[in-house]
């Protein structure tokens, strides 16, 4: 079975003290001065298979003539995967204003990791500070599915206007337990099985945009196996799951670049849509793919649609052949417990 590619572990003790070179990257974009607030802004120059990094050099001397009067713009360009956690933490810590997340849903992710530490919510270094940091988004991203539950499109300068506008919301974040009890956040979704292993698979062929999640999925379905699970809901009683052919549970809407998994999904609710699809082969796939990407699929046989707070999942005969993803980032290993934390994070939405 693949390995991820890299594991977020909130608790990695390494995180808290950031090198001389994590700081470096964080530089004053526009003039400096300490009596405006600070907005990161954390880059992800290989998003969308380098077209991010492209178009945020030219974004960059129109951030700082919309927004360079109002706050000190910090660009920091990530180095690698789970850089931007790293990044994310010390700019909460010295006291950011916000913290912008520019790319796609993997950048967003690794922010949102971001905002916690040991189980917690990552705060301030200076005890008198009481503003709370803001998540921000420049949707930038091969699939950007978190930012079409709100209707935001790949559009630099719409994203602009809502952050110079600065009205927060407060969202949901999911947290993930593994048998270690290591929390590991989400945003957007997470799932378990076939749509996991198409996700992995889409990362591959992301140079052919949004195509790549359909050259995912079909690659999935070669050698694929249907799973019975067993899920407790809310704390409740195990029930059976047979023949599991994706688990989703969404706290925004799409994945898959595009496919509207949890229709009902909404990240102010304080409640997950979880959705199950059993018993699916390719050719129930491939003649519901129209209603997955519109979000008619729940009428579909053997398509079950749920809301829940927490979902415990176990696969009844153990095997190591189940994929698990969250906000699109492969997992590597089937996590016990998906749970929600209503309000954890503020949005500028
Ligand atoms: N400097 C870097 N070099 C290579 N990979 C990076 C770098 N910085 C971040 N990454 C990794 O790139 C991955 C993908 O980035 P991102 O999600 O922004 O773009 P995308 O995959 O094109 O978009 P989407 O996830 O919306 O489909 C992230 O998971 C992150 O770990």
């Amino acid at each position: 079975m693949a390995k991820p590619a890299c594991l977020i572990r909130a608790e990695q003790p390494l995180a808290t003290d950031l090198t001389a070179a994590d700081r470096s990257t964080i530089s004053l974009a526009g003039s400096a001065s300490s009596r405006l607030r600070d907005v990161v802004f954390v880059v992800n120059p290989r998003g969308s298979n380098g077209r991010t990094g492209e178009q945020w050099k030219k974004l960059l001397p129109y951030i700082t003539s919309r927004l360079g009067s109002d706050c000190n713009i910090c660009e920091s360009l990530t180095s690698g995967p789970c850089h931007a956690i790293d990044i994310t933490r010390e700019a909460i810590r010295e006291g950011a204003q916000a913290v912008v997340a520019v790319g796609g849903d993997g950048t967003l992710h690794e922010v949102v990791n971001g905002f916690f530490w040991g189980g917690e919510p990552v705060a301030s270094h200076d005890p008198k500070s009481s503003h709370k940091t803001a998540l921000g988004l420049i949707p930038l991203g091969t699939g950007s599915d978190f930012a079409r539950t709100y209707g935001w499109k790949n559009d630099p300068h719409d994203a602009i206007e809502r952050i110079a506008k600065g009205l927060r919301s407060r969202i949901d974040v999911g947290v993930i337990s593994g048998e270690s009890g290591d929390p590991h956040y989400f945003i957007n979704e997470a799932d378990i099985h076939l749509s996991a292993k198409a996700g992995y698979y889409a990362s591959r062929y992301k140079k052919f945009g949004n195509l790549c999640y359909v050259i995912g999925a079909l690659q999935a379905f070669f050698r694929h196996q249907n799973r019975d699970l067993r899920i407790k809901v809310d704390g409740g009683e195990w029930e059976v799951c047979s023949q599991v052919t994706a688990l989703c549970v969404g706290n925004a809407k799409y994945f898959g670049g595009g496919m509207k998994i949890a229709p009902n999904a909404d990240p102010s609710s304080g409640n997950f849509e979880v959705v199950i699809l059993q018993d699916f082969r390719w050719h129930d796939f491939i003649l519901n793919l129209h209603k997955l990407y519109n979000g008619t699929h729940l009428s579909v046989k053997n398509v079950f649609s749920r809301s829940v707070q927490s979902i415990e999942v176990e696969e009844i005969i153990p095997s190591d052949s189940i994929y698990v993803q969250s906000d699109g980032e492969y997992l590597g290993f089937l996590p016990r417990k998906f749970c929600i934390l209503p309000g954890a994070i503020e949005m500028i939405c």
